[in-house]
């Protein structure tokens, strides 16, 4: 048997990020930004009102206040998107509404509450209070001046992120290629989602599943489909997917990767290894005319595991992203066993109390790889090591979450 690393680090040599391409920001959510990028203008383009209220002199109301207001005659209106710079002599003031440019005579906005008559039709209006200089005037490049880094590259672009791109006044955004994936589920027991089950039959839950996850890591699913145990027939589906019209950046199969009979992946020209890892020991990886083929063990919690632990890394370096997984520590609230001479990820479900981590298997029946149904509650693994036999409540354990 060979280490999770050493297996690793067979998959991840020759991986290399993939081309960028431009987009519009519109279509970039989610996407891996390229390069740094830097604010293209000043933001906010102009100084700018607060309040909606008076643009004014301030010199004009020093010492207003209820008991002594000071009037000013209301020469114009300047609201948000208007282009318009009024010029505003001593003893005057111009309504403002927030998000207005404010007039180059201006040096405050009071307002309107701060008017003795809170009213837009008054006129002159009475200033009820002294403004602090440059009061509720957001000055130009308040919030980004021009050339300044707003995002660094090897972001993954959130919605956040995209406010910030566009308030910097891009348009478009160099992002990495999405990595292509083809998916194929291998054996002849595989029926549609939904499909009433024959004798020997199950659901391909695993095809959907490596799409997803691939997906959820920024990649798009080219294709998906199935292949039986007979002989050719995993080759011939191979063969469609490397000849299609949008060439996969990466193939994974599922299913077939062990000792049976029938067991189609075995027949491929990849490189076989027994890894010490539980579930996954089985696993399958190469390449067909040049592009990178994983071969799964198929039970679904084994895929599950063998795509976090491989080909997640795989499709982050694709994107120039680091491949390396954060892990925490956890105390243990449940007693679990693990096979000693592999290494065990055990799906969990965990809670913080007090700060610290807890966890316990998520699964009440014991950690088979075959169960699927209870996949769903699994927020993350637990990685215990080879040498340890069983993990008892209390115990400190490693997690990965997500
Ligand atoms: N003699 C040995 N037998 C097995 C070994 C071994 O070392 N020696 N390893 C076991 C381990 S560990 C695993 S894991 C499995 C891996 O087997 P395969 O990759 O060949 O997978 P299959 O036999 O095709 O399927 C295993 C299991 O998963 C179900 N399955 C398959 N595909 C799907 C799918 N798309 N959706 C849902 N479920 C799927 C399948 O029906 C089987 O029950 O081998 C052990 N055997
Ligand atoms: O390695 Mo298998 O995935 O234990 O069930």
């Amino acid at each position: 048997m060979i280490t999770v690393e050493a297996q690793l680090a067979r998959v991840l040599a020759g991986a290399a990020e993939l081309p960028h391409e431009t987009v519009p920001v519109d279509a970039a959510h989610g996407r891996v930004l390229a390069v740094d990028l830097r604010s293209a203008i000043d933001s906010p383009r102009d100084a700018n009102s607060a309040m909606d209220g008076y643009a004014l002199r301030r010199a004009d109301v020093l010492g207003a206040s209820p008991d002594a207001p000071v009037a000013l005659r209301v020469v114009g209106e300047v609201a948000a998107g208007s282009g318009h710079d009024p010029v505003i002599a001593p003893g005057e003031a111009v309504r403002i509404m927030t998000g207005a440019p404010v007039p180059a005579d201006a040096d405050a906005v009071v307002p309107i509450e701060r008017t003795a008559d809170a009213d837009w039709a008054a006129d002159p209006v009475r200033i009820a209070d002294e403004p602090a200089p440059a009061a509720h005037i957001r000055p130009a490049g308040d919030d980004l001046a021009a050339g300044e880094l707003v995002l660094p590259r090897g972001i993954r672009l959130t919605a956040r992120a995209l406010a910030s791109a566009v308030g910097a006044g891009v348009g478009e955004l160099e992002v990495v290629a999405r990595p292509r994936v083809a998916i194929i589920a291998t054996g002849d027991e595989l029926a549609e989602p939904g499909a009433p089950l024959a004798r020997g039959q199950v659901h391909d839950s695993n095809s959907l599943l490596v799409a997803a996850l691939a997906v959820e890591q920024g990649a798009v699913a080219v294709h998906r489909g199935r292949a039986g145990d007979a002989p050719g027939a995993l080759d011939a589906e191979v063969r469609r997917v490397l000849e299609a019209s949008v060439r996969p950046d990466l193939i994974v199969l599922t299913g077939g990767v062990s000792a049976g009979a029938h067991d189609p992946v075995t027949r491929l020209a990849l490189e076989f290894a027994k890894v010490a890892m539980q579930p996954g020991k089985p696993q399958a990886f190469g390449r067909i005319d040049g592009v990178p083929v994983f071969g799964l063990p198929g039970n679904p919690v084994s895929v599950a595991v063998s795509f976090e632990l491989f080909v997640r890394p795989f499709l982050a370096v694709l994107q120039g992203l680091d491949p390396t997984r954060p892990t925490e520590r956890a105390i243990a609230d449940e007693a679990w066993r693990t096979p000693v001479g592999r290494r065990q990820y055990q799906p969990i479900v965990a809670q913080r109390v007090d700060g610290v981590l807890h966890v316990r298997p998520a699964s009440d029946r014991g950690s088979g790889s075959h169960l699927v149904g209870r996949l769903a509650r699994a927020e993350g693994f637990a990685v215990v090591p080879a040498e340890v036999a069983a993990i008892g409540v209390g115990d400190e354990v490693e997690v990965m979450l997500g």
